[in-house]
């Protein structure tokens, strides 16, 4: 089995969701279909709800933000002018939605309306969150050598709660630290990972970043953040020069950590 040491000065270990604890499949196949599927129906029954009017004026801040991109799809304020200006709106936000999806969208504005319509199928337990088999053990080995783990997904927190809250394995967030989404920044920024590590309490060198995307990877690392890349079934391909640059891990079993000896 390929070893990577994890230089002593690491402290923590952050790491992101999709791609790295959990199959991209689980988030292709099951959570961004449910959002296709019932977001038409969702802003239906909770429009007139404080927390669906928030999530419908951030998304339309975004839709004035993206009007310079192609296929962009503004949102109409809501009028007085009755039922069919309402279902008009309402349209809009499934097709601006619909379109922020089919680029893969990371904006705040998309993840906090997923992560509310994502509430009801994990709670109602229709939706349980899938992890990679070494990825529960190996936290707990992190955590009983002293390591502080901590999540940095797109995925807003509260999804990332409801995830973690509702898996296969049950209820593991006690395993978990704290979490940070794109509130804190983007994940291809760098300015992100020095406020990370400023809100942890930390130095961005105690930290070790676990990611499958290089481009998040080379922002960690542009902050002096440790970074190894995540190589799972289901993940994009690395280029050579990829392959060749990073440090990779197949499963978190790979890790070595000095302190755990
Ligand atoms: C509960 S997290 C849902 C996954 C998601 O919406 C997402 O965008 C995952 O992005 P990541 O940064 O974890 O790769
Ligand atoms: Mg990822």
């Amino acid at each position: 089995m390929v070893v990577l040491s994890v230089p002593a000065e690491v402290t923590v270990i952050l790491l992101d969701i999709e791609g790295t604890t959990t199959p991209i499949a689980f988030v292709k196949d099951i959570l961004f279909p449910y959002i296709k599927e019932n977001v038409k129906e969702y802003l239906q029954t909770h429009w007139e709800e404080e927390e669906c009017q928030e999530d419908v004026s951030l998304l339309r801040k975004q839709a004035e933000e993206d009007s310079h991109l192609d296929g962009a799809v503004p949102i109409p304020a809501a009028s007085e002018n009755g039922a069919d200006d309402l279902q008009r709106v309402i349209q809009a936000v499934v097709d601006n939605v619909c379109w922020q999806m089919s680029l893969d969208r990371k904006t705040t504005a998309l993840k906090q309306l997923q992560g509310h319509m994502w509430r009801a199928a994990f709670t109602a337990g229709r939706v349980k969150a899938e992890f990679f088999e070494d990825v529960v053990p190996a936290v707990r080995k992190w955590r009983e050598a002293g390591m502080k783990v901590y999540i940095y997904s797109s995925g807003s927190v509260e999804a990332q709660k409801l995830l973690f809250g509702h898996s296969t394995e049950g209820d593991i967030l006690e395993l978990f630290d704290g979490h940070f989404d794109t509130k804190i920044g983007h994940k291809v920024e760098s300015e992100s990972y020095r406020k990370i590590a400023n809100s942890i309490g930390c130095s961005t060198n105690n930290i070790l970043f676990l990611t499958d995307v290089t481009l998040e990877a080379s922002a960690a690392e542009e902050a002096d953040v440790h970074v190894a890349v995540v190589v799972r079934p289901g993940n994009a391909g690395l280029t050579d020069d990829e392959k060749t640059y990073y440090s990779l891990i197949t499963s978190f079993s790979e890790l070595y950590l000095p302190s755990s000896a």
